[in-house]
């Protein structure tokens, strides 16, 4: 897939991903993430991982940047930014992350980044292919 995102775009969605880590609520992983949404206007939406005692309640970065975006009005997502704690290697999004970013944008890249400032590329449909998407169901109206 071309990119059509500039080095500009893909710096600031990163530190906008990096900003939001520092706010994310860790208290039983102690495992911060930060993810940023590139909007297809250009609006940069943030979100990070919100623990719970009730392990399973946990929401994801990705998952509350997405929530969060799709309640300001964005449904089409040109990026997603995601910064982890980690030194030498890259988070990428869990399944159901996977999943909830395909439903919006099927062509969604992927930029997975370090605190350090070192970032790879990827491409939703290369971290979920032959997704199962409103597309795939004959849905796809349903959304618009
Ligand atoms: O891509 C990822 C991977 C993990 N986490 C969170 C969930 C949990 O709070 C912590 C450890 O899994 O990291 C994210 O937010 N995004
Ligand atoms: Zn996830």
């Amino acid at each position: 897939m071309e990119t059509r995102t500039k080095d500009k775009e893909v710096e600031d969605l990163l530190l906008c991903a990096q900003e939001a880590r520092v706010r994310a609520y860790t208290p039983y992983s102690k495992f911060r993430v930060g993810a940023a949404l590139l909007t297809e206007d250009g609006s940069l939406v943030p979100g990070c991982n919100v623990e719970n005692i009730s392990f399973g309640l946990t929401i994801c970065a990705e998952r509350n940047a997405i929530a969060r975006a799709v309640g300001e009005g964005h449904r089409t997502f040109k990026a997603i930014g995601v910064v982890a704690d980690m030194k030498d290697k890259f988070v990428t999004p869990c399944g159901a992350c996977r999943q909830v970013i395909v439903e919006f944008s099927v062509d969604c890249e992927v930029y997975l980044g370090r605190p350090d400032g070192a970032y790879v590329k990827t491409t939703i449909d290369k971290l979920l292919p032959d997704a199962f998407t409103p597309h795939v169901a004959n849905l796809e109206s349903l959304t618009k």
